[in-house]
């Protein structure tokens, strides 16, 4: 068993209707949602976008669950556009997510990106940035970190898979880069096996930047399918292949191991983008809630 003191656990949405592919799970509701993650017993979401707008009308649907918003997602230009674009926009989220309660904000720069392109391979054709986009990206950060920590908040920059934040070595260099009293790391597990990377050292190696976590599993089989036939992310999210964390390749002992020793302190989020009609949101929630009881006692 891996004690947690100060963490919380929560589910993202994109379980029951993917942002990035909305025709999966449009069946469900806001309300379904929602629901349904207070049933498998979690205390915290992200932002879908069937979510409301309105900071006031989504708190109180949340606050009748029981449950919280701990981060969202935050697409940056910072390689192809001005900076004062993704500087408004990120204002706007920012203050959005100031007034739900949220303390993270999880960027990912979506410059050159191939994750939303369905017919793009992800393993060939990810971006690898100039010198210039990166000077533009960590520079923009720095600022973004900047703006996050006017409200008492933190950028967790999430490295992804398609996208010119992927690999140990980008990882490496972005934390270089970044100021590290400004820029912190959002740790996605599924991300970096399905990349290949060495989930455990870069864990153990940013573990004092790391100040928010996604639980994702990976299916080998369908993983390995993914790299043979030269699919897109999209496609093999489809295909099924993240799940949520225990049912899948990831062994999850040495993840909480560091995490526990280290005295991580916030969320862990559950976020297992699967198509709900092969996979029941509420069953995979309720799934993964009780392997993280089993390991952590949480
Ligand atoms: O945190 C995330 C947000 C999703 O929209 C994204 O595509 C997913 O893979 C992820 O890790
Ligand atoms: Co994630």
């Amino acid at each position: 068993m891996y004690p947690f003191k100060n963490v919380k656990l929560a589910v993202a949405p994109i379980a029951w209707t993917n942002d990035d592919m909305p025709e999966l799970g449009a069946e469900y509701t806001f309300e379904n949602c929602i629901d349904e993650m207070a049933l498998a017993g979690y205390v915290g979401s992200e932002v879908g976008n069937k979510y409301p707008k309105e900071p006031a009308v989504l708190k109180a649907a949340l606050d009748e669950r029981g449950l919280q918003i701990c981060n969202a997602w935050f697409s940056s230009f910072l390689t192809t556009k001005p900076l004062e674009e993704t500087v408004e926009a990120f204002i706007k989220q920012r203050d959005f997510l100031h007034a739900l309660g949220a303390k993270r904000i999880g960027v990912a720069e979506q410059g050159h990106s191939i994750q939303g392109l369905m017919d793009v391979p992800v393993i060939d054709q990810k971006p690898v940035f100039s010198e210039e986009e990166w000077h533009r990206l960590t520079t923009g950060l720095n600022r973004l970190g900047e703006l996050a920590a006017e409200k008492d908040m933190k950028v967790v920059y999430h490295h992804h898979m398609g996208t010119g934040v992927q690999t140990t070595a980008e990882i490496d260099r972005l934390m270089e880069q970044t100021d590290p009293n400004k820029v912190f790391l959002l740790y996605d597990t599924g991300h970096l096996v399905f990349s290949g990377e060495d989930h455990v050292m870069i864990l153990k190696k940013y573990i004092n930047r790391i100040f928010h976590v996604h639980l994702k599993d990976v299916r080998q089989e369908v993983m390995e399918t993914v790299k043979q036939e030269k699919l897109s992310f999209l496609q093999g999210v489809r295909q099924g292949v993240f799940t949520v964390p225990g049912d899948g390749m990831i062994d999850f002992d040495p993840v909480f191991k560091v995490l526990s020793e280290q005295g991580y302190e916030g969320w862990f989020v559950v976020e297992a983008e699967q198509d709900p009609a092969l996979a029941n949101p509420l069953e995979y929630a309720k799934m993964a809630r009780s392997f993280i009881k089993e390991k952590t006692g949480l």
